[in-house]
């Protein structure tokens, strides 16, 4: 890390000149017709070095880039240090300054050592694998029962924020994989609709929680967790069957042990798994649960051979650094605020949701690691849905609106349901290919008129006009396997990375999201009766009588 602000760099002023001087050149219906080559120069094809099955191309040429640009966004890349901290990152140093810890997620998924790591713990990832195979296997195969000597069919997975959207995401992508006849459950709000809702039908005799908290603190987690128990034990009585309805995914075995729940029902991981990072861990159960510890295994192979990529490929071919760049441009120099995830594949419907966590809390910091306020934009607004439903939502505005929104654009090139002979599946690409391209070119005003007529008025000419010029990746995979989906979360956790070390933060702590817990436990003590409600403002102390004027117990 080189510790300058990422303005002081040269290459940072060479892209802010670039930006000035080229801004108006930098037209794709343009570029595509001056270089017949575009798209050969712009695309990488990325290959896993332990499964070449696993391989996926990332075409990056519909961005508002030229060799120019792109060598100016590589030369930040390597003046910002990247290579270096990446190199720490992966050297288990305490990368993450505030907490003074090792960020060593990547250690989760390398169980040949193939990095050597001697931070304690890491050489306590296989036998924790070992234990979530040997649990996973016995709750699969029916040799783990329930307290009436049941197999278990429900799993409910508590926890919240990387305790819940990581397992939620690749359940719900990799259900073609998973057991049918093992339900898997996530509760995650404290708001009681959650649990209510979620084991309103379960079986207490066949179900199976997990209470999963890295530091087993989060009021959400243990106040589900709590009243799950009393749910279950409304039907069980006897605290002894606690054993074999509740396992815990922690760092804190003290405080699980509390809980009631016995050492070895608990699947440990580590304070250098970050929340954003840890489904790689244990935390990872659920879905081990769900598709088997093999594909979970396979899972862990494929963001392992992305951290190959990323350690050993030239910044110019490696797919994390390109996003990243790729990013950074229109952050920092074109001014937009947000950046859409598009997943062509409804399995995918949650990648954007766990990737909102994933970058908008590595990377939503305003102070860099040297303490110092930022002069410049840092992490982007994630958002996004799967295609094709976002094209009857939200498109009008990526295509007419004022905002430049660049967007990712995934689909696998075969689906796991090839109804019709695939034909639901060729409407589907045939939009994700569409939709880049009309975002791309646009459509013009003469060939607007062409359409309309000579008779169409001004106003209904121009509303019909696509101005074009919207940035967009495409990544394109065979199919959405444990492996490949492994590959495609690891390269975008990179991207994050890269984009935390050129912009000076620490990516890997959260101190944003503590005030308002804070503030949560002391407003809760006040919500008795009016003249509990002290030392607010006007606004919070009158919606806070207002609420205990209509509420009804
Ligand atoms: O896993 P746990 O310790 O219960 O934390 C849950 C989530 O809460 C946070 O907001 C931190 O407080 C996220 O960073 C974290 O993933």
């Amino acid at each position: 890390m080189s510790g300058k602000s990422a303005s002081d760099y040269a290459a940072w002023k060479t892209l802010e000149q670039l930006y000035a001087s080229d801004k108006a050149r930098l037209v794709l219906k343009d570029l595509f017709a001056s270089d017949p080559q575009r798209f050969a120069k712009f695309s990488r094809e990325y290959t896993d070095s332990t499964d070449p099955k696993n391989t996926f191309l990332l075409d990056f040429s519909k961005n508002l880039i030229d060799d120019k640009v792109f060598a100016a966004l590589l030369a930040l890349v390597k003046e910002a240090g990247v290579e270096s901290a990446r190199d720490a990152m992966f050297a288990g140093e305490h990368i993450n300054t505030s907490e003074d810890r090792a960020v060593l997620h990547i250690a989760l998924r390398d169980p040949q050592h193939h990095f050597s790591l001697s931070e304690d713990g890491t050489g306590d990832v296989p036998a924790v694998l070992a234990h979530i195979k040997d649990f996973t296997d016995k709750v699969r195969s029916g040799a783990w029962t329930g307290y009436t000597g049941k197999r278990i069919t429900t799993v409910v997975n508590i926890g919240i924020g990387g305790s819940d959207l990581g397992p939620v995401m690749v359940t719900e992508a990799l259900k073609p994989y998973s057991q049918r006849n093992l339900d898997c459950r996530f509760i995650s709000n404290i708001d009681g609709t959650h649990l209510a809702e979620t084991v309103r039908d379960a079986d207490p005799e066949t179900t199976l929680f997990i209470i999963a908290s890295k530091t087993f603190t989060t009021q959400e987690t243990i106040t589900n967790a709590t009243s799950a128990r009393d749910w279950f034990l409304g039907h069980a009585k006897d605290k002894a069957h606690v054993a074999k309805h509740f396992v815990a995914l922690s760092t804190n075995t003290k405080a699980v042990t509390a809980f009631g729940i016995a050492e070895e029902n608990m699947f440990q991981f580590w304070d250098w798994v970050g929340g954003r990072y840890s489904l790689w861990s244990a935390i990872g159960l659920s879905i081990a649960l769900a598709i088997g510890y093999e594909n979970f295994a396979e899972l862990l192979a494929g963001a392992h051979a992305m951290d190959r990529h990323f350690t050993t490929t030239p910044l110019e071919n490696n797919l994390p650094v390109i996003l990243a760049t790729m990013g950074i441009w229109y952050n920092d120099f074109y001014g937009a605020q947000t950046h859409v995830l598009l997943p062509y594949d409804q399995y995918l419907h949650k990648f954007a949701d766990y990737f909102q966590q994933g970058d908008m809390e590595s990377n939503g910091k305003f102070i860099t690691k040297q303490g110092k306020r930022v002069d410049y934009q840092t992490g982007p607004i994630i958002w996004g849905a799967a295609g094709t439903n976002g094209q009857h939502s939200f498109y009008q505005l990526l295509h007419q609106g004022t905002k430049l929104v660049p967007a990712d654009f995934i689909a696998p090139a075969t689906s796991h349901n090839p109804i019709g002979g695939s034909l639901h599946h060729r409407i589907l690409l045939s939009n994700y290919f569409a939709q880049p391209e009309a975002l791309a070119f646009g459509k013009s005003e003469e060939q607007v008129r062409a359409e309309v007529g000579a008779n169409a008025s001004e106003a209904l000419v121009k509303s019909k006009v696509f101005e074009g010029n919207r940035p967009s990746n495409s990544i394109l995979l065979p199919k959405i396997t444990p492996r490949s989906l492994g590959s495609l979360i690891a390269m975008y956790e990179h991207k994050i990375f890269v984009q935390g070390v050129v912009w000076g933060i620490n990516s890997f702590d959260q101190m944003g999201v503590e005030l308002g817990k804070v503030l949560a436990k002391n407003i809760l003590a006040q919500l008795g009766a009016p003249a509990d409600v002290k030392g607010h403002d006007s606004s919070t102390t009158g919606l806070i009588h207002y609420y205990q004027k209509i509420r009804v117990e």
